[in-house]
């Protein structure tokens, strides 16, 4: 049967919501450079809307990392496919995730990068999927706090399809 996607959040509220985040991060890092590591592939889409609506300076890096796989559920393992280009040592981070869920991959990228003695550090994600934690993440920020389904489109993937709707949806059969 072919599948559908419903939508869970439309484009406008991502994009009004994205618009809020930006405001607020230019309000706390008036007068800094905010370095935006985005973490691949997921946050790509959210990484560049967020980007284009900070005023204030922005430099910006990436970094590939992987847990899922073609699967819906976490591998348990977080594997590093791609580290930065650059030294963050010194630098006010503002890391860009699209999703945090178990919070396995957040906690292994904090880990990380704390140890490289980055000025500041704080991480904001476009989704928060509270009950599925089992790792504690503090957030700076999130766009919306979603329930216990498996969601797609604006960079998140179901093996690696769907990432490029431009909303939220979820996949019903
Ligand atoms: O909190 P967690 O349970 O760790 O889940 C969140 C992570 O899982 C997804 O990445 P994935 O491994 O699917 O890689 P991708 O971004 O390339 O799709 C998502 O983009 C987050 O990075
Ligand atoms: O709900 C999800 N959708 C896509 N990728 C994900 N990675 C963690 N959770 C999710
Ligand atoms: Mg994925």
């Amino acid at each position: 049967m072919k599948e559908q996607i419903k939508v869970m959040i439309s484009e406008t509220e991502v994009d009004n919501r994205i618009s809020e985040m930006a405001a607020a991060i230019d309000k706390a890092y008036a007068g800094k450079t905010v370095h935006l590591i985005g973490i691949l592939k997921g946050s790509v889409f959210f990484m560049c809307e967020l980007a284009k609506k900070i005023t204030v300076p922005v430099t910006m890096d990436f970094m590939s990392v992987s847990s899922y796989g073609d699967d819906t559920k976490s591998s348990g393992i977080v594997k590093l496919n791609k580290d930065l280009d650059e030294s963050i040592e010194g630098k006010d981070v503002i890391v860009v995730e699209d999703i945090l869920d178990s919070g396995r991959t957040l906690s292994y990228l904090i880990k990380l990068l704390n140890n490289r003695k980055p000025a500041s550090m704080q991480v904001i994600t476009l989704l928060d999927k509270p009950e599925r934690r089992v790792i504690p993440v503090e957030l700076y920020m999130t766009g919306f706090t979603i329930p216990d389904r498996f969601v797609v489109g604006y960079g998140l993937d179901c093996a690696q399809k769907y990432r490029n709707l431009p909303y939220i949806g979820v996949i019903e059969q």
